[in-house]
């Protein structure tokens, strides 16, 4: 065993050499850490792409007020950046709990003392025009995406390289590669098919990394391909209602506004509601989002009730007739039970106008956060019966194969993945394009 690479078995047993191997270990990170990892300024990517819808966070304490402010930059035109801001509503605890929980409607109640707050609602959309860049994007999505996975991709193939240039194969050099596959989170079952592939009938030859590449797609496409669905919507729904949940700063509102700029451009009437209730800048985020897209958006004051917001959502957007309805929560690890119950509750309240809704549960998952993304998908789909999957910044990590242990656990639909915070960033999951990309292939 060389002193570098040691095999699966080795990392298991034979302890860790460094805390970067330690992080990188099969160790199921907690919520917590999840949390940290997560900075507390979200800047936009050092990109000569930059993308046409950017946003900036950041929270900052202000003495005199002794109360955060939250600002965000939106990069409404080239060269055009519009800062804007909102305060946070005072935090009882280290986690968001609702201090401002209706109990269940009933049916036909509205929430607030039977007055409907919305904000911005229109009565009549156009469809959204989309900016030049949208209809000619700079590169094809395949480019985007391999560039976007080029971390990930790179940290594959240079291990390849270094382990199959002229040299014949053995026992060693499969456990080499099967190192390489498990740090890369692809999953033990994955590397295993890999190498079993590898060393059918080829010991004591010569494999070229090429070779080693080819079939490294091959299996990641043959564990993605059955997960791999669009996105449907029942287009008898009025609305069709798509709830977004998952964890702290996952993507849950870029998806949103992403999804609304697809959804509009093909000629739906889409509403947005700010289920965020407790962060003022993800409403005001989504808000935005819904002005250019030409979406209406259904808003209330910070900390208000988020199911008494999805309650008020759903009744409008019945009333209006519109397509397609989506729902932004706030995040929420999925350690915190009562955070989870309250995501229940968002759902019931839903079920109170149509039974069937949420039609689609859709999970954010930020691939940057590696193991920990498997256990939210456990969580997440037990609390709020997830139906599919979004990954997100795949573009900022080297741990994108972590798509592929979900999709072999899970095998819940992956619809869309994300790799930038441009609204082009986004596309239908294709396991083809993923797996290509992936492994390095042109
Ligand atoms: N690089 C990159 N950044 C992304 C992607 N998707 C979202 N982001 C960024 O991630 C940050 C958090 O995104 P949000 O949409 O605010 O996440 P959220 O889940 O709504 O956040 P909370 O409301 O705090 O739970 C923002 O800075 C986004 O621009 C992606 O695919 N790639």
């Amino acid at each position: 065993m060389s002193e570098k690479k040691r095999g699966f078995l080795g990392r298991l047993f034979g302890g860790k050499e460094t805390p970067e191997e330690q992080t990188e270990d099969l160790v199921e990170k907690t919520g917590e850490d999840a949390q940290a990892a997560e900075p507390a300024t979200k800047d936009l990517p050092d990109s000569e792409d930059a993308p046409e819808l950017s946003v900036e966070m950041e929270v900052r304490p202000v003495a005199s007020l002794n109360e955060p402010i939250e600002t965000f930059r939106i990069e409404t035109g080239p060269g055009i950046v519009e800062e804007f801001s909102a305060k946070q509503t005072p935090i009882p605890s280290d986690d968001f709990v609702s201090t401002d929980v209706a109990p269940d409607l009933e049916a036909g109640e509205t929430s607030e003392g039977g007055e409907t707050v919305s904000e911005d609602i229109q009565p009549e959309v156009t469809p959204a025009e989309p900016s030049a860049a949208l209809e000619e994007p700079k590169t094809s999505w395949f480019q985007r995406l391999k560039k976007g996975l080029a971390r990930s991709s790179s940290s594959l193939t240079e291990g390849i390289t270094s382990i199959f240039t002229k040299r014949k194969l053995d026992a060693s050099m499969l456990e080499e590669l099967e190192d390489i596959l498990i740090q890369a989170d692809l999953g033990v079952d994955t590397a295993m098919a890999i190498t079993d592939r590898l060393s059918d009938g080829r010991y004591n030859k010569e494999i070229s990394p090429e070779e080693v590449r080819a079939i490294l797609s091959e299996e990641v496409e043959k564990v993605l391909e059955p997960v791999a669905h669009p996105l449907n919507l029942d287009t008898g729904k009025k609305p069709h209602v798509v709830l977004m949940v998952g964890v702290n700063g996952t993507g849950k509102t870029t998806t949103i506004g992403k999804l609304s700029q697809k959804l509009r451009s093909e000629g739906k009437q889409v509403m947005l509601a700010a289920g965020d209730t407790f962060r003022a800048a993800a409403v005001e985020q989504l808000r935005i989002w819904g002005e250019r897209t030409g979406a209406d958006v259904i808003s209330r004051d910070t900390g208000a009730d988020a199911a008494g917001l999805a309650f008020d959502a759903m009744k409008e957007a019945r009333e209006k007739q519109v397509d397609v309805l989506l729902i932004d929560t706030a995040g929420r690890l999925q350690n915190r039970a009562e955070l989870m119950d309250e995501l229940e509750k968002v759902i019931r309240v839903i079920k109170k106008h149509d039974p069937d809704a949420p039609h689609s549960v859709i999970l954010t998952l930020d691939a940057t956060t590696g193991q920990n993304a498997l256990n939210q998908v456990e969580i997440f789909g037990k609390v709020a019966g997830v139906t599919g999957l979004v990954m997100t910044k795949l573009d900022g990590t080297a741990r994108g194969g972590i798509l592929v242990a979900i999709a072999a656990k899970h095998g819940l639909p992956v619809h869309f993945i994300g790799v930038g915070e441009g609204v082009e960033d986004l596309e239908p999951f294709s396991a083809k394009d993923f797996a290509s990309a992936i492994a390095g292939l042109a």
